[in-house]
């Protein structure tokens, strides 16, 4: 080998190795630490122990010293990567398990509170009904209604001191959502459908006409014995509506203003146009309306007083016109049917439904606007909605749930027979009103008054107006109702829709009913 290999050789050596050298053995420094005092001490010869154990030491030192030498940079760059890659991987692992944990706990709480509200429904229930159908006074106290439900409850209801007027002001906080995106009407819903089929699981069927006929129902105390089920005193009336002011609407002769139990109530859904029916109806010469929710059925203090302050709610009407109160409260709550129809059997329905999804838009709307005003704004919507970790709707939403029509239509037809509610597409009443209001009509055995003369497009607001022909005024709903409504993420909107697609179905195939949006 030349000079110049062995050179370079020695040069890629020193550059490929990092000589490791520990220095001096450690053992030299026992031997001085420990021998001399041993000397000093007791014998001049070292013990027998440090004379094995040194020189073991010492030879293990020499060994280490001749691997430590031989360590390379590659060496350690190779320790290093694998120290690190084993940290990734550790930290990875971790995530991932601490991710999972999450989850899971987040569906838990997610059961847990789905169950929470199950329990609080049947919680109620108890407190409304009693043990031996006597509920307290005080039961909304501990039934978890919320303070302004209680503080309302507590205050009783006034009687109206004049009827009130279908042109007051708009009085629901609602605010409007931008119109659904339409599709083609359905079929006529007016007529109640022929076939029945079988309710979802868990509830009692709507379908066999034994279980139409209300249940026996338990009337928590004696103010409800005297409830008086009348026949509907009201017989559609062919005569013509044109005419004269005074040809509109003759009140019976000799007839007091009085009064009366409502013979339909506009049972929801909340944010689907409940307000523009019960105002289209209002235009109608044989109906009177009550202008506010009155939410009696939902009110366990009012409820509880007994039906007269339901009665002294309503508005003054002669016997030939229909009293018509809203509370879509109503539709999701689970005693209501059965108290409805403790009151008067032959009371019937009107169930206006949405896309759930425009609807849940809406309501988030005015929520929003809520909050916003009270100075604690919301998520957006998407998240709001959705839970972005999971991408699952949050089914613990009440405005969410409110959504599931088919689960809470169940309950209804337990105790109301098909040919008693009236189920109106949503999307179709906002395009063609006036189409819309003549089944109306027909289901309540009214004469055919509405015409495009009382519900008109207006291109301002963007929606039906109202032209009272008796009372010779015009009105739109408020800013409340009709307003714009926020781009929903298309992937966020199509995990809703995705969401309700079963629910939607349902109503075709439990119920009967075509929705133009499903
Ligand atoms: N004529 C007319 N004018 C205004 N708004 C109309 C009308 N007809 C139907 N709608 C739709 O009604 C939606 C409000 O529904 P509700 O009246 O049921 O709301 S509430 O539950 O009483 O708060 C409202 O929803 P928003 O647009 O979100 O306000 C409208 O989509």
């Amino acid at each position: 080998m030349s000079k110049d290999t062995n050179i370079k050789q020695a040069d890629e050596k020193s550059n490929n190795s990092w000589i490791v050298k520990f220095g001096p053995s450690p053992t030299r420094f026992l031997y001085k630490t420990f021998l001399p005092k041993t000397q000093g001490l007791k014998t001049h010869t070292p013990r027998p122990r440090r004379m094995v154990l040194f020189p073991i030491l010492d030879t293990m030192w020499t060994k280490l010293n001749e691997y430590a030498q031989k360590v390379t940079l590659e060496h350690l760059r190779i320790v290093l990567w694998t120290v690190l890659g084993s940290s990734v991987l550790v930290s990875l692992l971790t995530s991932v398990a601490m991710m999972n944990t999450t989850l899971k706990k987040i569906e838990v709480y997610n059961h847990r509170t789905e169950l929470a509200h199950q329990h609080e429904l049947e919680y109620q229930r108890k407190i409304l009904l009693g043990n031996n159908g006597k509920p307290s006074p005080m039961a909304a106290k501990v039934s978890g209604l919320t303070p302004s439900e209680i503080r309302k409850a507590e205050s009783p209801p006034k009687a109206p001191t004049k009827p009130p007027s279908s042109y007051d002001e708009d009085d629901s906080v609602g605010p409007p959502k931008a119109p659904a995106t339409f599709g083609s009407s359905g079929p006529s819903l007016s007529k109640p459908p022929s076939e029945k089929k079988k309710p979802p699981s868990g509830f009692s069927s709507p379908a066999s006409s034994s279980s139409h006929a209300p249940s026996p129902i338990s009337p928590p105390s004696s103010p409800w014995s005297s409830v008086i089920h009348s026949p509907s005193s009201f017989s559609p009336d062919s005569a013509s509506s044109t005419g004269t002011d005074s040809s509109l609407y003759t009140p019976p002769a000799g007839e007091k203003k009085e009064q009366r139990f409502p013979k339909v109530i506009i049972v929801g859904v909340s944010k689907c146009g409940t307000r523009a029916l019960l105002d289209y109806l209002a235009l109608h010469p044989n109906v009177i309306t009550a202008n506010k929710e009155i939410n009696f059925f939902t009110n366990v203090t009012m409820y509880n007083k007994g039906p007269e302050v339901y009665r002294n709610s309503m508005p003054f009407s002669y016997s030939d016109q229909l009293t018509v109160e809203k509370s879509p409260d109503y539709f999701e709550c689970e005693m209501c049917p059965e108290r409805i129809v403790a009151i008067d059997k032959t009371i019937k329905v009107l169930l206006i439904l949405c896309n759930p999804v425009d609807r849940l838009v809406s309501q988030y709307m005015q929520l929003k606007e809520k909050n916003d005003l009270s100075g604690v704004p919301m998520d957006a919507f998407e998240e709001w909605a959705v839970d972005p970790m999971t991408n699952t709707v949050r089914k613990t939403v009440a405005s969410i749930r409110t959504g599931m029509y088919d689960q809470y239509m169940t309950n209804w037809f337990r105790f109301f027979h098909q040919d008693k509610v009236h189920v109106i597409d949503g999307a179709t009443f906002i395009k063609d009103p006036v189409g819309e209001m003549r089944k109306v009509e027909t289901f309540l055995e009214i004469k055919h008054f509405l015409t495009s003369e009382d519900i008109y497009y207006n291109s301002t607001k963007g929606f039906h107006c109202m032209y009272s022909r008796i009372a010779k005024k015009s009105h739109c709903l408020g800013p409340t109702k009709g307003r714009p409504h926020i781009k929903v993420l298309p992937g966020v909107y199509q995990t809703l829709q995705t969401f309700y697609n079963p629910h939607n179905a349902r109503l075709k195939s439990y119920f009967n009913y075509q929705m133009s949006w499903v």
